[in-house]
């Protein structure tokens, strides 16, 4: 099963991208003998006028983007929060159950726009604070390799 991080905006090259970097290597190590492969691609931030038009622009390209049947989660501080056990067992369970594709998505300056959240078949907070979506790349790019190491019961996980 392919899961891929879509974002609006470019992470530049600093210490948060070598980071997602680094996480999402270890997690293809990782994800390798769980049948689990890892990719990111980024879409460029709508240069519209209005916000709910620049929001509407970004859900289309995203949307656009997502290959057929897959299972979207939106990353929206507005969304549910799961442990990481959860969040490492409900990617387990999407692979057993035969889904070919998870798509992350993380929103632009704006946040995502009405289509995307309707398109979304689960949206995604890392607490009710908002934060800039390159700390988010990188909390989510751990939090993946860390439900790898779960998954797969390397002991990098501790609770
Ligand atoms: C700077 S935030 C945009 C905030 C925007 N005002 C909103 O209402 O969504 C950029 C992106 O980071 C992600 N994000 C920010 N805080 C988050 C959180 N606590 N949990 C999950 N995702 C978050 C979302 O995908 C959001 O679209």
């Amino acid at each position: 099963m392919q899961i891929t991080i879509v974002a609006v905006g470019r992470l530049k090259a600093g210490p948060e991208r070598l980071l997602v970097e680094r996480y999402l290597e270890r997690a293809g190590q990782t994800g390798r003998g769980l049948g689990l492969t890892f990719a990111v691609r980024e879409f460029p931030e709508s240069r519209a006028g209005r916000a709910d038009e620049r929001m509407a622009q970004e859900a289309t390209a995203l949307i656009g983007a997502l290959p057929e049947g897959a299972r979207l989660v939106a990353l929206d501080e507005r969304g549910d929060t799961v442990s990481s056990d959860g969040f490492a067992q409900r990617i387990g369970s999407l692979r057993d159950s035969g889904v070919r594709d998870i798509v992350f998505a993380i929103g632009g300056a704006d946040g995502h726009g009405e289509a995307l959240r309707r398109r979304a078949d689960q949206r995604l907070a890392f607490g009710a604070m908002t934060w800039p979506h390159q700390i988010v790349r990188l909390l989510l790019a751990e939090q993946i390799y860390r439900a790898t190491t779960i998954l797969s019961g390397h002991p990098y996980h501790r609770v």
